[in-house]
């Protein structure tokens, strides 16, 4: 029986402005061309509608459904160190220039109380931790119980990431029970009635991340 076609959420009432955000995505390699076809349609959302640049959105890749939890936590974790170490970089130029007024157009960083230059600033990856995570997978039932415990473990492994982060993390992931009903929440079916929930989830993470980002 073909289930009634989804159209997802209804879009934010307005785009926001994602310019400043920094999203991570977490995709599976289970059911690629599916999952493909949702991550393009989170990337979409949030350049096209919310304005977040392309080189602020980082796809970082995982065997299975069941990775994402961890891979979110640990990648979320490093973006906040190496933001820390960014801004402690910075704090530390400023005490190098004790005294100095930090106003002026010329201030540029002192030989240290060393004698050794400073360390530049890497121009490495970015030291911007990120401000959502959306983890994109498609599980499709088998012939076993092994979907429902896959199911229920992801599910509750994700809140548990954003709620013990204090990062918003978005859950893709489809559960379905057959694989038409995933291409129909990919917007990915023949009959092209189906809706691209990465599209939601695009917006989500902007939406989420502003209100995390929101001052009091
Ligand atoms: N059957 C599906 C899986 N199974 C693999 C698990 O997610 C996991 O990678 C494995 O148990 C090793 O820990 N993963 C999906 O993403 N989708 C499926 O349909
Ligand atoms: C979601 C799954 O792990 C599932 O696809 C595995 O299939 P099976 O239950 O037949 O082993």
């Amino acid at each position: 029986m073909i289930d009634e076609f989804h159209k997802g959420l209804e879009p934010a009432a307005a785009p926001q402005d994602g310019s400043n955000l920094r999203v991570l995505i977490v995709r599976t390699r289970w059911n690629t061309p599916i999952v493909d076809g949702l991550v393009d349609g989170a990337k979409k959302a949030m350049i096209d509608q919310h304005n977040v640049k392309p080189e602020n959105i980082v796809v970082e890749s995982v065997p299975g459904a069941y990775e994402l939890p961890f891979a979110a936590k640990k990648l979320l974790e490093v973006s906040q160190i190496r933001a820390a170490e960014g801004a402690n970089d910075l704090m530390g130029s400023v005490n190098l220039l004790d005294g100095l007024n930090l106003n002026s157009p010329t201030i540029s960083r002192p030989a240290s109380t060393t004698g050794t230059q400073p360390a530049a600033a890497s121009s490495g990856p970015s030291k911007q931790a990120f401000d959502a995570v959306i983890c994109i997978g498609v599980l499709i039932k088998g012939s076993t119980m092994h979907f429902e415990y896959i199911c229920d473990a992801v599910s509750q492994g994700i809140m548990r990431v954003g709620l013990d982060s204090g990062v918003p993390v978005i859950f893709g992931v489809l559960t379905c029970l057959t694989e038409e009903q995933a291409l129909v929440r990919a917007g990915m079916d023949k009959a092209g009635k189906g809706h691209n929930h990465g599209l939601d989830w695009g917006s989500g993470a902007v939406e989420m991340a502003l209100l995390k980002n929101r001052s009091l």
